[in-house]
């Protein structure tokens, strides 16, 4: 890994690497996406470094946690059965999850089924710490109905934790601070491994803005008027997809109606080159939304929206 970026963190600074398994449907996406909300990186280029395709980082001041795709156990976990299991229980699977630092092994709060416990069977060996996440919590009538599950997972393998979690973010305590706070509990001590401004949407939201920029002055040229600017409103990054709306701040109408075009064929060629050219920098399906704005005398505030725009949400 290579040198940490953030100078100021503390000595005690927790960095590393989980993978999620699970069986289909169990809510490991969902888990993903409510952790990494918006910060989440696909094309960070350090992540070329590393030997797992990185599905998202999340960073806060005490920690950095790296989710990574393990193609090789995780097919173990979605097929599940027992033909299966026997030609991967093997190194394919296993040497998967090295350079892992925690597995989760994700199942459902009605119980283990057979294809679950095969999975454990991949697991037998494993030296690397699983903690079990038992989730959709919600589902539960009471809490109570936990405990013989908890009592039979401490008998199917000796979990170094077991915590359950509501991934859907139902009711009031859906646990998933929790299971960040304990997945870092078997993390090492080490510096961030990636550059949280790197690795954040905040790069991608500034240069999305930039991309669209672009084609309003490659459509318009001279003719683009001084005062206009564009904001991210909205930008929600998914694993497969982006949805990003924009805002083009002008100072009249007259220039709101430059931007849009006769019959909004201007602002439609701008959307569309945009969209390509996010596609490209997001590696991914990018939505992309644009809406021309009219604010009188904005402009003399104009380097402060600009940057607000970045700024916001992230
Ligand atoms: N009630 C409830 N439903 C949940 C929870 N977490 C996930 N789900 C639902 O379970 C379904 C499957 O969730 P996914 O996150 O797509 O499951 P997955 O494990 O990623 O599935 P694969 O991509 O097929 O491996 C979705 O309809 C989710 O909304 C939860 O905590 N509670």
């Amino acid at each position: 890994m290579d040198t940490p970026k953030n100078s100021d963190q503390a000595a005690d600074f927790k960095f590393g690497y989980v993978t999620i398994i699970g069986k289909p449907n169990v809510g490991k996406s969902t888990l993903m996406n409510r952790i990494i909300g918006q910060k989440i990186s696909i094309t960070s280029h350090r992540a070329q470094t590393t030997r797992h395709r990185i599905l998202g980082i999340h960073t806060d001041p005490e920690k950095q946690i790296v989710f990574v795709d393990t193609p090789g156990i995780h097919s173990v976990a979605k097929k599940s059965n027992r033909k299966t299991i026997n030609r991967v229980i093997n190194k394919t699977a296993i040497s998967s999850i090295d350079g892992v630092d925690v597995v989760c092994l994700m199942i459902p709060a009605n119980g283990w089924t057979d294809g679950d416990k095969l999975v454990l069977k991949a697991l037998e060996h494993v030296t690397t710490p699983v903690v079990l996440v038992i989730n959709k919590l919600d589902k539960l009538r009471s809490i109570n109905d936990l405990l013989p599950l908890i009592a039979e997972s401490n008998e199917l393998y000796k979990f170094a934790d077991i915590v359950p979690v509501s991934a859907i973010g139902r009711g009031h305590n859906d646990n998933v601070d929790r299971l960040m706070e304990v997945l870092a509990t078997h993390l090492p001590h080490a510096p961030a491994g990636f550059d949280e401004d790197q690795i954040t949407d905040r790069s991608f939201r500034f240069l999305v803005s930039e991309l669209v920029r672009e084609q309003l002055f490659r459509r318009l040229g001279d003719e683009l008027p001084y005062a206009t600017a564009v904001e991210v409103t909205e930008f929600v990054l998914e694993p497969e997809r982006a949805l990003i709306n924009c805002d083009i701040w002008v100072e009249k109408d007259s220039h709101k109606s430059m931007v849009i075009g006769k019959k909004g064929e201007a602002l439609k060629q701008i959307g569309t080159f945009a969209r390509k050219n996010s596609e490209v920098l997001l590696e991914r399906k990018v939505f992309l939304e644009l809406f021309v704005k009219v604010r009188s005398g904005w402009s003399d505030n104009a380097r402060d929206l600009y940057s607000l725009g970045y700024d916001e949400g992230s």
